[in-house]
């Protein structure tokens, strides 16, 4: 299998994965890229912030630094990440698996109190996924997964947290297909490889040449 845009096929394909925080996204990431290098991929997963120096600085200043600052420093990381990792990933042919794109970059602001209309401009010209993934889950079920696991950040700490965030995602979710994103919602309160393996449906679907396209 090898998976391609149908818009440019000498690239890897580029899908982004997010959702309320503790939904299970790096778990899902996981069992993606398993089951896709499992059928010959090579994949390239990858996380937001990234490891690069501004990724790094704004995984140092999300607890202190909050509203505009912060968005703009998250937006910086994202446009450098494509820049210098995922577009390199693609043109050398790797199906690109990132964990928290775009859509968190519309949402996690938003707890600042952040206007939507500015978080999208300011997103505005970062490299489109081919599928953008947003997981979805009951409040309650995102708040016991983050109980259990502990929070990561002060988003996490704030009360009913777990429902403001996945009203927020609804919201990111209709404008990214307003926009035209191809998006793709996924119930994660199945287990995390019956979601990956309805991922990968999708891709196959969708991106998969036809046998004869690959000869
Ligand atoms: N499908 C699932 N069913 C049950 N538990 C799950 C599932 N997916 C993830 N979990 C558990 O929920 C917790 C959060 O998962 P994970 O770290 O993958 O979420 P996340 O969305 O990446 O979190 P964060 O936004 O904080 O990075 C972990 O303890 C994980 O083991
Ligand atoms: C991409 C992105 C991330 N963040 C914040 C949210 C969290 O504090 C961390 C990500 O860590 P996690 O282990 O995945 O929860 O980064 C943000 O505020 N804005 C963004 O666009």
């Amino acid at each position: 299998m090898t998976l391609r845009p149908f818009s440019d096929r000498d690239r890897g394909l580029f899908v982004s994965v997010d959702g309320p925080s503790g939904a299970g996204k790096s778990t899902v990431v996981q069992h993606l890229a398993q089951l896709l290098v499992a059928s010959g991929e090579t994949v390239h997963t990858t996380v937001e912030p990234s490891t690069g120096p501004i990724g790094a600085l704004a995984r140092e200043l999300t607890e202190t630094v909050t509203g505009r600052a912060l968005a703009c420093l998250y937006a910086a990381d994202r446009y450098h990440h494509v820049e210098t990792e995922i577009r390199p990933k693609l043109a050398e042919g790797a199906t690109v698996i990132v964990d928290r794109y775009i859509p968190s970059g519309l949402v996690v602001q938003r707890f600042d109190g952040i206007d939507p209309a500015f978080l999208w401009k300011l997103n505005a010209e970062a490299d489109r996924p081919d599928l953008a993934v947003i997981l979805e889950a009951d409040p309650a079920v995102i708040a016991q997964r983050l109980g259990e696991r502990g929070a990561h950040n002060r988003f996490q700490l704030r009360p009913g947290s777990a429902h403001a965030e996945i009203h927020f995602y609804a919201q990111a979710t209709e404008r990214l297909i307003h926009a035209g994103f191809d998006v793709m919602r996924v119930d994660c309160t199945q287990p995390a490889h019956h979601a990956a393996t309805r991922i990968v449906e999708r891709l196959t679907t969708f991106f998969a040449p036809a046998k004869e396209a690959q000869r």
